[in-house]
């Protein structure tokens, strides 16, 4: 039988940890920061510094409209000049105001909307209404704060300091600040899988969070199957009669898991607007599932005859008749409400997993509805508090992610200073380690020559790379054939004494053109040795390198697919080879952001099959972990001078 054992390290950590007092009472006023801080992006009265730190995109067309799902309005905007949009801070779910380009700051907006799809050249946004004028003359789009995602926050923080005693996550709050040890099952919890594929490191890891009683943590570095392991654990538990809550920071991630989930058949509903869903998982949707769901139906029953009653009301003269329908119609409009109610609380209540991002966890519809396991993926990249949103509903948590690559993005220095980005999937690695936490360490993306790298630096050279991967090369692809720049697994090359310093753009964000041209040049050597310009990936730091980059691919009809982001924007990526551009490049030998091992970690293990480092050798190797990276390639991969490039 199972028994109980309490963690050893509990109690040593218990003492370092955060005291929920002392959580509760630095949160608030962190939130209100970090919301100061995207609301003066806003209250700045220039349109152009809006501009210049990306949160406003200017000079746009708007190029198509379209109908979408629940009716909202889907217009597509282009940039009046060149075909790329200029670097921005943009995401998908953001919340945008529409204007006429020239338009003052503060002035009127056409229409608020959300942000639906993001590409190099346009940007799609879903309104509510269609603006009913403006929209053949230049427009921008600026940037708005999200103040729901903060009240939801700050609501969260409220509750939690409430619901200590007595809440669904009364068991779980004095172990997640340290008041009490961990609890786990004293033997391994054996299982039979429904994946047959899983490692043992994956196994070893479910056996582990179906044992734990309160927190466990799944570390997922790089490739190494955290969704697959997730799936396994949801499935388990199912199985075992639990109720789930499944959550992660964006949308994208939580339909990740909607989609590999349903394949296994599971009563799962996914709750959210069905505009910000992908079109694969809208089944899914808890709209869907209420419309096919008999309250609904009796619902549709009574709107109908609503329908019939209000024209009898239109031609009705007796004021006694008026007066006897509006009665009827005001308990029919209630019975209505409560059967579209009911029709929602039944699908929640039969769904065995229900699906939302963290802050679509504090939804009214949950009200009232516990749940035995919390999941939480991609919880290294979400700010605590917002997990919290999540954590409050229930007694247990599974926490996924790996707090070796990048967290979340805090828009506010000062509450970065103060520990706003200190994730709880961090602090509770700190806190507990190896006691609660389980490792994956077999990586199903990279060569090995890839990942060792990685696995030296970050996480104790203890990833291995499964058979599939290890020795995969470029050449290997379909309509490759073997060329010196498809042969290579890791290629370093380096800039000094190339003339290829870095500059600041007018943004004064830095970039070099030489590395880019260098970098274009090797992504179009691969193209001709007939790797997919869409397998391949331009990875640079800085926002100004990927305008540049962009605007050089679109020279290029055969580089259209070639994919160009920041570090940031390929976490949770993959491409078979990938080119970093490290732009720094400079006498007094800065490298800035470099050289957070995070962002450096994320650039590399995005590639499956190829990574080739662009860099000023001498500037880079300045900083002690750049140095190691650099050495790396150079003894394990191919070194060559940019200058054979330039003349290439
Ligand atoms: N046990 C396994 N056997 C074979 N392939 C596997 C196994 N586990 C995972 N994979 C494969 O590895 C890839 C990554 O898996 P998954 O999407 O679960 O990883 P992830 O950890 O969520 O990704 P990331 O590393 O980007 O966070 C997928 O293609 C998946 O099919």
């Amino acid at each position: 039988m199972a028994g109980r054992s309490g963690g050893g390290g509990g109690k040593g950590a218990a003492g370092k940890m955060v005291s929920l007092q002392e959580f509760v009472s630095s949160m608030g006023p962190l939130i209100d920061l970090e919301k100061a801080a995207e609301i003066s992006a806003e209250s700045e009265t220039s349109a152009k510094s809006l501009e210049r730190r990306g949160c406003i995109i200017a000079n746009l067309k708007c190029t198509d409209a379209q109908t979408g799902l629940m009716g909202k309005t889907l217009l597509e905007f282009q940039p009046n000049k060149g075909d790329v949009l200029p670097s921005h801070k943009f995401g998908t779910h953001d919340v945008v105001s529409l204007k006429p380009n020239k338009a003052d700051a503060g002035s009127a907006s056409l229409g608020q909307g959300v942000v639906y799809r993001l590409k190099d050249s346009s940007i799609t946004v879903a309104f509510d209404d269609i603006p009913e004028d403006g929209l053949n003359s230049p427009l921008r789009l600026e940037k708005l704060a999200n103040e729901v995602t903060y009240r939801r926050m700050k609501d969260a923080l409220i509750q939690l300091s409430k619901a200590v005693q007595t809440g669904p996550c009364a068991n779980l709050v004095p172990v997640l600040f340290g008041e009490r040890a961990p609890m786990r099952s004293k033997d391994a919890m054996k299982f039979s899988p429904f994946n047959k594929n899983l490692d043992d490191s994956q196994k070893d890891a479910i056996s582990k969070a179906l044992g734990s009683r309160d927190v466990f943590l799944l570390h997922g570095p790089p490739g190494t199957g955290k969704t697959t392991t997730i799936i396994e654990i949801i499935l388990q538990e199912v199985k075992r009669g639990s109720k789930i809550l499944a959550c992660a920071a964006s949308n994208i991630a939580v339909d990740n898991i909607v989609e590999r989930l349903a394949r296994y058949r599971t009563k799962l509903v996914r709750l959210g607007h069905p505009a910000r869903l992908l079109p694969q998982v809208l089944d899914s949707a808890l709209d869907a599932q209420v419309l096919r769901a008999d309250n609904s139906s009796l619902a549709g029953d009574i709107r109908k005859e609503m329908k019939v009653l209000n024209s009898k009301l239109l031609k009705a003269k007796d004021r006694n008749t008026k007066r006897d329908i509006r009665k009827e119609l005001k308990t029919l409009a209630k019975e209505e409400r409560k059967r579209q109610q009911l029709a929602v609380t039944d699908v929640l209540k039969n769904a065995d997993v229900v699906l939302t991002t963290l802050t679509g966890a504090s939804s009214k519809k949950l009200d009232g509805i516990t749940f035995d396991l919390v999941v939480i993926d991609e919880a290294a990249q979400a700010l605590e508090v917002a997990c919290w949103i999540a954590l409050l509903k229930g007694p247990r948590c599974i926490l996924a992610g790996d707090h070796l690559q990048l967290p979340p993005t805090i828009q506010s220095v000062e509450a970065e200073k103060k520990g706003m980005g200190k994730t709880l999937f961090e602090r509770l690695t700190e806190a507990y380690g190896e006691e609660i936490t389980s490792m994956l360490t077999v990586q199903y993306r990279m060569h090995e020559h890839i990942m060792n790298w990685s696995s030296k630096e970050l996480y104790n050279n203890k990833i291995k790379a499964h058979s599939s991967v290890a020795g995969h090369m470029v050449y290997d692809l379909e309509d490759v054939t073997r060329s010196s720049s498809t042969e290579p697994t890791i290629i370093l090359i380096d800039t000094t004494g190339c003339d290829m310093e870095e500059v600041k753009d007018e943004e004064e964000s830095t970039m070099n053109e030489g590395e880019a041209a260098v970098s274009i040049a090797h992504a179009k050597l691969l193209v001709e040795s007939g790797v997919h310009a869409s397998d391949i990936g331009i990875i640079t730091p800085y926002s100004a390198q990927v305008t540049y980059l962009k605007m050089m691919r679109n020279k290029d009809a055969k580089l259209k697919d070639l994919e160009i982001s920041t570090v940031d924007g390929f976490q949770g990526r993959e491409k078979e080879a990938i080119i970093i551009s490290m732009v720094r490049s400079n006498s007094k030998k800065e490298v800035g952001f470099l050289s957070d091992h995070r962002r450096m970690n994320v650039a590399v293990t995005r590639a499956r099959r190829q990574c080739c480092l662009v860099c000023d050798v001498e500037t880079v190797s300045n900083d002690k972990f750049l140095k190691r990276l650099v050495e790396y390639f150079e003894e394990n991969g191919e070194y060559l001078s940019a200058s054979e490039y330039q003349s290439s």
